[in-house]
C-alpha cells in the first residue's frame, strides 16, 4: 500500500491523523528495516528509538532504564510502547529473546507515573496492572524486572511458595502491580484477597500458552473480574502465533485491537541469531550424540529438553554417572525452593548443564545459555521454537542441535512445518530428513 493508500484508508482509532508525510515515511523504512508487519498499517505509529530522547516517557523512568542500560528501544519496544500509549489494546508478536517484556512493562510505570496519586489506603488490594504468565519462574523474572526499575510495588504471586507469606505481602503492600500464575492468582481472588475491579492493565504474557486448554477456564475467570472490554487494556504477547489463537483471542479484546509482528503475522519464525541442526537417529543413539555434544562444547551453558520429568532426572542421573560434566534436573516435581535456586545458579554460571521438561521452554531469560539440545522432540513445533529461543537471547548467537527419531517423522505436518521453521532461517536440512 503507497502512503496515500494508507492515508485514504484511516479510521476513527487511527494514528494516522497524528503522523505527517514524512513520520509516514520513516515509519515504513524502520517496518522494512526490522521486518515489522502491522495487520493494518492504519496502526502505524511514531516509533519510539532512543527512550531518553522520547517526550511520550516521563523523565523518572528513562532515568531508570538509563541506569539498567536500557538506551535504545528494541523493535518491537519501539512500536509496541507507543499504540498501547494510546490505550489500545494490543497483540505483538516477536521472535524469542527480542525484549518484549519491557514492551509491557514501560507503558503500564508510564501511565502510573502519569497518574496524580496511587491509592494505597483502600481496605484490600486492588492492583491496577496485572501481568500473568503461564510458569512460575517466568512470573518471578518479569516481577524482577519491574523491581530492578523499582518505581512502584509489585508483588509475585505463584504456585508452590507460601500462601501465607505472598498473602501477608498482599495485605501490607497493597501493591499495584501483581505477577503471577494463573492458579495462585484465581486462589486469591476466590479468597478475596485480591480484588480485580481497579484493574485496567492486563498483560498475558505468552498469550498462545495462556489460551492453551488447560490454562484458558482459570484465564477467563480472572478476565471476568476485571473491568469490561472497553474500560480496560488486554495486552497479548508472545513469539508464536496462529490464526486460530488470535480467534481465541479477540472476544477478550477491543474490536480497535491492534496486532503487530516481526515478521509474518501468524507464520512460526525462529530467532536467527540460532544456528539450528538436526540429526535424524535411533532412540538408543541419543546418549552418544549428547555426549559428545557435551565434550565439544565443554565449559559452555547448555539446556537440554526431554519430553517428561522422568527423563529429565533419569537421563541426568546417567550423565553424572559418565562424570563429563555435572548436571542438574529441573521439573514441575521439583520442590519450588529447588526450582528457583537452580535457575539462579544456572544464571550465575555456577550449574553449566541443566535437563529440563517444558517448564523452562518459555520466557525464560538465563544469561549466556549457549546450546539448546532437544533430546526429545516436543510436542508441537511452537514449543520447539521457544524451547530453542533460550539461546541467541537479545542479540546473543546460539546453537541447537534436535534428535529426531522415525517416531516424530510419521507425524508428516509437524514434520512438513518443522523443516519450514529450520530452512526459513538459512539452516541446512539434513538429506535423511528431507520430505
Ligand atoms: N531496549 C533494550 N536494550 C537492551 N537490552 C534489552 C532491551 N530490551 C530488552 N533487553 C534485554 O533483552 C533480553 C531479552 O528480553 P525478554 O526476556 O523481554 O525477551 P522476550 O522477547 O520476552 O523473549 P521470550 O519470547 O523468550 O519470552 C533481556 O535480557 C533484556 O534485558
Amino acid at each position: 500500500m503507497t502512503i496515500d493508500g494508507i492515508f485514504s484508508t484511516s479510521n476513527a482509532f487511527s494514528n494516522l491523523s497524528k503522523l505527517t508525510t514524512k513520520k509516514m515515511a520513516k515509519m515504513e523504512r524502520f517496518c522494512k528495516e526490522h521486518g515489522l508487519v502491522f495487520e493494518n498499517p492504519d496502526d502505524y505509529c511514531d516509533p519510539i528509538i532512543d527512550f531518553q530522547d522520547d517526550k511520550r516517557l516521563p523523565l523518572k523512568l528513562v532515568k531508570k532504564l538509563a541506569e539498567l542500560n536500557y538506551h535504545t528501544a528494541k523493535p518491537i519496544q519501539a512500536v509496541a510502547i507507543p499504540i498501547i500509549l494510546e490505550k489500545r489494546d494490543f497483540v505483538g508478536k516477536a521472535e524469542t529473546g527480542s525484549g518484549k517484556t519491557l514492551a509491557f512493562v514501560i507503558p503500564a510505570l508510564t501511565f502510573m507515573l502519569n497518574e496524580d496519586e496511587i491509592e494505597t489506603k483502600s481496605a484490600g488490594c486492588y492492583p491496577k496492572v496485572m501481568i500473568i504468565s503461564p510458569t512460575r519462574e517466568l512470573a518471578i523474572q518479569t516481577n524482577e524486572v519491574i523491581e530492578q526499575i523499582g518505581l512502584f510495588k509489585s508483588i509475585c504471586v505463584y504456585g508452590g511458595a507460601s500462601r501465607m507469606t505472598q498473602y501477608s505481602e498482599l495485605r501490607s503492600k497493597k501493591p499495584p502491580i501483581i505477577v503471577g500464575t494463573p492458579g495462585r492468582i484465581n486462589d486469591f481472588l476466590e479468597t478475596g484477597s485480591i480484588h480485580m475491579s481497579k484493574c485496567n492493565y492486563l498483560v498475558l504474557d505468552e498469550a498462545d500458552r495462556m489460551f492453551d486448554m488447560g490454562f484458558y477456564p482459570q484465564i477467563k475467570k480472572i478476565i471476568d473480574l476485571c473491568p469490561g472490554i472497553r474500560e480496560r487494556q488486554t495486552l497479548l504477547f508472545s513469539a508464536t502465533w496462529v490464526e486460530k489463537v488470535q480467534e481465541l483471542a479477540d472476544p477478550l479484546l477491543n474490536p480497535n485491537r491492534s496486532l503487530v509482528s516481526i515478521g509474518p503475522l501468524y507464520g512460526l519464525k525462529a530467532c536467527i541469531d540460532i544456528k539450528q541442526h538436526l540429526f535424524h537417529c535411533r532412540e538408543h543413539d541419543k546418549k552418544k550424540l549428547l555426549e559428545e555434544i557435551f565434550r565439544e562444547f565443554d565449559g559452555f551453558k547448555i539446556l537440554v529438553f526431554t519430553a517428561t520429568k522422568l527423563r529429565a532426572q533419569s537421563v541426568c542421573d546417567d550423565f553424572n554417572d559418565l562424570n563429563i560434566t555435572k548436571c542438574d534436573y529441573i521439573h514441575g516435581d521439583v520442590a519450588q525452593e529447588r526450582r528457583e535456586r537452580l535457575i539462579q545458579d544456572f544464571n550465575r554460571g555456577r550449574s553449566m548443564v541443566i535437563f529440563a521438561t517444558d517448564v523452562a521452554s518459555r520466557g525464560l531469560d538465563i544469561k549466556e545459555i549457549h546450546v539448546v539440545v532437544n533430546y526429545d522432540f516436543p510436542i508441537d513445533v511452537e514449543t520447539y521454537v521457544h524451547r530453542i529461543g533460550r539461546c541467541g537471547r537479545n542479540g546473543a548467537k546460539g546453537l541447537s542441535f534436535t534428535f529426531i527419531t522415525d517416531r516424530f517423522l510419521e507425524n508428516q505436518y509437524q514434520h512438513k512445518k518443522l523443516l519450514k521453521v529450520v530452512s526459513s532461517s538459512g539452516n541446512i536440512i539434513p538429506d535423511n530428513l528431507q520430505l
